[in-house]
């Protein structure tokens, strides 16, 4: 059993992939090892040596944020990229007074329904700067009791002087990683991200082995249709995806924590345009759809009821009965959320993530971690015949494919901490499907027939 090791040497242990779960309380110390960080890990300052720092999120609690950094680190310039709006925006505004620090941006959300969601840290080093793509909210809850998952950047040192900064495309990497980041930052056409676009322009971004999958909100026609949402995915798979033949009989498996209204049937939306772009192959994304076996983790209210923090895990679950009721078809592609390996079952995903594993369960062709839940608002929905795909939300997300991790078909994975070498899923393969009996969360409704592990019922108002 090896002792805690340093931020520095758990990050490096899970290289190439930096695919890391957050620190889960109340679990044997051996699942919080091995590609696990705690948001003090990563803000350590065996991490670089912080000077400034911009925090993408949805929820906030800035007391415990600013406890979060090194004592030295407390006063540095901090951004926090919002989308709140009258009295909550006001609220975090207040709550943030006595941190002279702290400056905001509000994302503009022009489409109702919409949400920012998108969760990214972006910490300016005096060695250079890191990058943190992940799903956890800052607050604390969020960083407790919970699956949560992070890709963290190499350290992108700073870019020499002398070549001209102008253009962004100098300090790229094979995968686009910044342009596209800057791209994605740039859709949010806030003055207040201008000092942290050229921050980023000023830094060798070249190491990045991920692609940058984002959603902006808005109608996006024409070249643009490919920019965001699961168009982005559609387009990205097309041009780097696994091969036809390869994957004629691996599934698609999606994983989150919160449904959207997703149409009346299957076919509206989920099993044909969503569908069409998790599967797309390199070279034609015009799979025949009823071929491909789409499986959709989610927990149930077993789940949730034995969880570590008991129903109350349900509140980050948003699940509602109104739009549950609508769409019954769902239960059909659900599985159980189990994580044996990752000694996390009775952690509640808040995690999302999306994968294309081989029938034996040993290699993914694609793996994506991201904000974004099963919903049209943060996936987009095409409209016009298909002309522009209309998203909600921002949301933010990184997938890795093998072609840039050195491998031409596939990303071996595994779920068993000691295969270190493999990528680390955050749940068990194969997936165990929905029983008869077995019901999704739904967080509007009251259970009062068998108590939580705390003892307690959920009775909501
Ligand atoms: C339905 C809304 C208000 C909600 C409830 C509970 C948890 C939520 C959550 O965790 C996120 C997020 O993480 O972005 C976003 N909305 C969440």
């Amino acid at each position: 059993i090896t002792g805690p090791l340093s931020p520095d040497q758990v990050y490096s242990e899970g290289q190439p992939y930096s695919f890391f779960l957050t620190k889960v309380h109340g679990i044997e110390s051996q699942y919080n090892q091995v590609s696990v960080m705690d948001i003090k890990d990563i803000l350590s300052p065996i991490m670089g040596t912080l000077q400034a720092s911009c925090q993408f999120n949805y929820m906030f609690e800035i007391p415990w944020l600013i406890k979060q950094y090194p004592e030295q680190f407390r006063s540095k310039p901090l951004l926090l990229v919002h989308g709140f709006t009258a009295g909550n925006k006001t609220a975090l505004e207040i709550e943030a007074t006595k941190y002279s620090n702290i400056k905001f941006c509000q994302a503009r959300l022009e489409m109702i329904y919409g949400t920012h969601h998108t969760k990214m840290m972006i910490l300016l080093y005096e060695e250079g700067m890191r990058v943190v793509i992940h799903t956890s909210n800052l607050v604390e809850k969020d960083w407790y009791q919970k699956t949560q998952g992070m890709w963290i950047s190499p350290l992108f040192p700073k870019l020499k002087k002398e070549e001209n900064k102008s253009n962004y495309s100098r300090g790229d990497s094979p995968t686009n990683f910044k342009k596209d980041l800057l791209d994605y930052i740039g859709s949010y056409k806030a003055y207040q991200l201008k000092d942290w676009q050229q921050h980023i322009a000023d830094h060798d971004m070249s190491s990045a082995k991920v692609i940058i999958i984002g959603s902006s909100p808005g109608r996006h026609m024409g070249e643009n249709k490919h920019k965001f949402g699961h168009m982005r995915l559609r387009k990205v798979l097309n041009t780097h995806g696994p091969q036809k033949d390869f994957v004629k009989s691996w599934p698609v498996i999606g994983q989150y924590s919160s449904i959207g209204s997703l149409g009346a049937t299957k076919d509206v939306w989920l099993a044909t345009e969503f569908l069409q772009s998790l599967a797309t192959v390199e070279g034609s994304s015009c799979v025949p759809l009823a071929s491909i076996d789409l499986k959709l983790i989610f927990p149930t209210k077993d789940n949730v009821r034995c969880s570590l923090e008991g129903y109350p895990a349900g509140a980050s679950i948003p699940y509602s009965i109104n739009v549950a009721k609508k769409q019954t078809y769902l239960h059909s592609y659900f599985h159980h959320w189990i994580s044996k390996g990752r000694g996390r079952s009775r952690a509640m995903p808040h995690i999302k993530s999306y994968c294309r594993p081989s029938p034996s369960s040993q290699e993914v062709a694609w793996f994506l971690v991201t904000s974004a839940n099963l919903s049209k608002a943060a996936w987009g929905a095409l409209e016009k015949k298909g002309s522009q795909l209309m998203i909600r939300s921002y949301e933010l997300g990184v997938l890795f494919l093998p072609k840039f991790f050195g491998s031409k078909k596939s990303i071996p994975v595994s779920s068993d901490i000691n295969d270190t070498d493999k990528l680390l899923l955050p749940y068990d393969l194969p997936l165990k499907p929905y029983q008869k009996e077995d019901r999704p969360w739904i967080w509007d409704i009251a259970y009062k027939e068998l108590p939580d592990c705390n003892g307690n019922m959920w009775c909501p108002s």
